[in-house]
């Protein structure tokens, strides 16, 4: 099997040459219409077939939220791993938002799907929900380690539903909450690891204050929440710290829907990674 340099060397060395921005492929039934595309499989191919080439070349990261080609079948997942490979061809790193997440035998079927390097669906990582149990993710977390991959896990989503969940308190010694104890978990994952962990959380830009939380889990912070659901880059410091030089900050919809025109979506994405670049300088 061919091995990449980790995961984690490979996104900060990214960070640091193109910006921490990430930007999503969703391709919204919705978007394809605003697009003047039919919200058929030729219309997600054209739809996604743009973004790779107006940013794939530009941004640190691409991220193909998986629900918008699932949902056209196999013509879909075979448009999601054209996507993928373009987009890595064209030096993006790219994260599949899959949120998968089974117990352990089954976790190490999805491992196999996504983070085994020779797959058709391998990416460069992969989301994955911790809620049954973190332990359950130890087929993932081993695979992506054998193969330079990196994974991250959803602690603090950006959702509002999701504090249900992530804010209990679990009755141990620390009494941390759920969200704390996955942040917990990666830090142990990533403890030691230069210039930065393959295993990083999901933590939304839409959470304010996080100074309760330990941040610091030496690993990328994935940050969703800009621009559709209402946080702006000028937000990342107050809410991650001085954690901000590990976000990854992602926008989909906000870049999304000034296309198709190929200069638009990069003016966009540009002045987006650029109120970025002046948030992180300014903390
Ligand atoms: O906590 C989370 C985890 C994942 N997402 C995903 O990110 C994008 C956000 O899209 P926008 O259009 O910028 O709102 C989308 O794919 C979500 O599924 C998230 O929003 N929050």
């Amino acid at each position: 099997m061919t091995v990449l340099e980790p995961f984690g060397a490979r996104l900060r060395r990214a960070m640091d040459e193109r910006g921490p921005l990430c930007v999503g492929i969703d391709p919204h039934a919705s978007l394809l219409t605003a697009w003047g595309l039919n919200d058929d499989i030729v219309g997600l191919e054209r739809f996604s077939r743009t973004v790779v080439e107006a940013l794939a070349g530009r941004v640190a990261v691409l991220k193909p939220q998986s629900a918008f080609f699932e949902r056209f079948g196999s013509r879909g997942i075979a448009v999601l791993e054209k996507s993928v490979e373009e987009a890595r061809a064209a030096g993006a790193l790219v994260v599949m938002d899959a949120k998968r997440g089974d117990i352990g035998s089954t976790m190490a079927a999805y491992a196999e799907t996504f983070l085994r390097k020779d797959s058709p669906l391998f990416s460069d990582a992969l989301t994955v929900s911790p809620y049954l149990g973190y332990g359950s993710l130890k087929p993932a977390v081993d695979l992506a380690r054998e193969s330079g991959a990196g994974l991250f896990v959803l602690a603090l989503t950006s959702n509002p539903e999701g504090g249900e969940v992530q804010h209990a308190v679990r009755p141990d010694a620390a009494g941390r909450n759920v969200g704390a104890t996955m942040l917990a978990h990666l830090a142990e994952e990533n403890a030691g690891t230069t210039p930065m962990g393959s295993f990083g959380a999901v933590v939304g830009a839409t959470l304010g204050d996080l100074s309760s939380y330990d941040l610091d889990i030496n690993g990328p912070l994935l940050a969703p929440g800009i621009g559709a659901q209402g946080a702006t880059p000028a937000d990342l410091p107050g809410t991650f710290g001085t954690a901000v030089r590990n976000v990854v900050p992602n926008v989909s919809r906000g870049v999304l829907r000034h296309g198709p025109d190929l200069v638009a979506l990069r003016e966009v994405a540009e002045g987006y990674a650029e109120e970025i670049r002046a948030a992180v300088a300014a903390a």
